[in-house]
């Protein structure tokens, strides 16, 4: 009877209801499998984005729990700090170690973010303040800054940077430094997920050195391309420390690029390019432009770069940049501040600085207050020339001033950091 079911015979009628009961079973079981294998990789990826969450999560718990030591750590003006290690990195360039003198623990610092220090310079009748990059990412014991004797400008009489030839020739280990809380808003934000660019000229690396590390120690995988352009190995600082930083994260890149290579500098060890750091590289080897872009070097490279990634189809919005002393961006301004400096009625206003008896006219071709003050030889102190540092802060006489953009330090009523501001109409201040 067994065989006769399975020998086909379609006049059979329990054959033929056997068959439909086989077929149904089959169908069902082939559903249930179906669905199983279904259920299997729905719940596998349900798993795998629940991990995914709870990794951004930890993340972002970190992030906070950093930002409210950073608010708990931080201090309001002068902390001493030890100088722990003076280390050569190349030619007039030096990292300085600092260890907090009272020995407690360092608020964190956002990578890119600068220390404002307080120097007594032998010879100086009054506190030289100078800003410097943090060149590490934030550790509770100590802070790295890497600081190159700024040389005066090309056939100048000018001697080299108070500042920076001060640390250069006599810091050293042991002494002590007045030193203000990290700041500045140049710097990478680590809750943003964005693929990064990091692009620098010379001692411009010290902050991309800070970015770079962050993002490396604390796992993040996003893509990071490194750009820095020296002279030759003579100016490379940070060489093995970033080829070995960077050779730790998946998915890090690095380009060096040499404008004057020595004879004796290796194509392929010591540099990748012959040439300065430029946009056409960028388009040669990066799979888009959509990237977040950081920029620190020497002015022209950062006005050159800027204006080539905007030929490039850039949003100004995803360009972020660190202008300081020497190394102002004047053409690639942010957009609020351009519109500002280009309105009509701010051009041919009287500005006069009474302690030096000098009345110039204020236009659109000059920055800020501070920048008309220096084009006159009128001596006005800056550290940051960001807003930030308040070492520019001078009072105002007569007249009112807009600011160009936000700024941390807070201007007193009836003062104003010069680094920031335009006048608003005829102005007088005391400087
Ligand atoms: N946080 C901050 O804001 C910081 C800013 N800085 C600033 O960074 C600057 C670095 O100075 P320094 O180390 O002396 O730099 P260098 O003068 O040594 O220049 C470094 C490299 O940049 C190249 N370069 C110059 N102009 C351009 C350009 N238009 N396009 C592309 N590459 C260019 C140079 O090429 P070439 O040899 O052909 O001239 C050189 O290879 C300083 O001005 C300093 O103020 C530094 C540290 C921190």
């Amino acid at each position: 009877m067994w065989t006769d079911l399975f020998t086909f015979n379609s006049s059979h009628p329990a054959q033929i209801v056997g068959w439909v009961i086989v077929g149904g079973i089959m169908v069902q079981v082939g559903c249930w499998a179906g669905g199983g294998v279904r259920r299997y990789v729905f719940d596998r990826r349900r798993i795998r984005l629940e991990q995914e969450r709870l990794t951004l999560d930890i993340h972002a718990a970190r992030l906070r729990i950093q930002s409210v030591e950073l608010a708990r750590s931080a201090w309001n003006g002068i902390r001493k700090f030890t100088v722990s290690q003076k280390v050569f990195e190349c030619d007039d360039t030096y990292s300085f170690y600092l260890k907090p003198h009272d020995g407690k623990p360092l608020p964190s610092f956002k990578p890119g973010q600068y220390l404002t220090f307080q120097l007594t310079v032998p010879g100086s009748a009054k506190p030289v303040i100078r800003c410097y990059s943090l060149s590490d990412c934030a550790r509770p014991t100590h802070y790295r800054v890497t600081i190159k004797r700024c040389p005066p400008p090309a056939g100048s009489s000018h001697p080299p940077g108070i500042g920076s030839s001060f640390f250069c020739d006599s810091i050293k280990e042991g002494d002590i430094l007045d030193v203000k809380a990290p700041n500045g808003h140049f710097f990478l934000d680590l809750e943003k997920p964005r693929p990064v660019v990091l692009i620098s000229g010379g001692v411009g690396v010290t902050p991309m050195v800070s970015m770079a590390n962050a993002l490396i120690e604390a796992g993040d995988n996003r893509e990071i391309w490194f750009f820095f352009g020296a002279r030759n190995s003579r100016d490379h600082m940070f060489k093995d420390y970033m080829a070995e930083l960077v050779a730790k994260h998946p998915h890090a890149r690095i380009h060096v690029c040499y404008s004057k290579p020595l004879p004796a500098d290796v194509h392929g060890r010591d540099y990748h390019h012959e040439s300065r750091v430029n946009v056409a590289l960028f388009k040669e080897l990066l799979p888009s432009n959509n990237y977040d872009y950081f920029l620190c070097g020497p002015g022209p490279f950062m006005e050159s770069i800027t204006d080539d990634l905007r030929a490039w189809g850039v949003p100004d919005s995803w360009v972020h940049y660190e202008a300081f002393g020497p190394a102002s961006v004047k053409k690639a301004a942010p957009p609020e501040v351009k519109k500002s400096l280009n309105d009509a009625p701010v051009a041919g206003i009287e500005v006069t600085f009474s302690k030096s008896g000098i009345t110039a006219i204020w236009d659109s071709a000059y920055d800020s207050l501070l920048d008309l003050a220096e084009s006159r030889d009128i001596k006005i102190d800056a550290g940051c020339r960001a807003g930030n540092c308040g070492s520019c802060l001078v009072a105002v006489k007569s007249g009112e001033v807009e600011y160009l953009g936000g700024h941390g330090a807070d201007a007193e009523k009836g003062s104003c950091l010069t680094c920031i501001c335009k006048p608003k109409g005829k102005l007088v201040i005391d400087a």
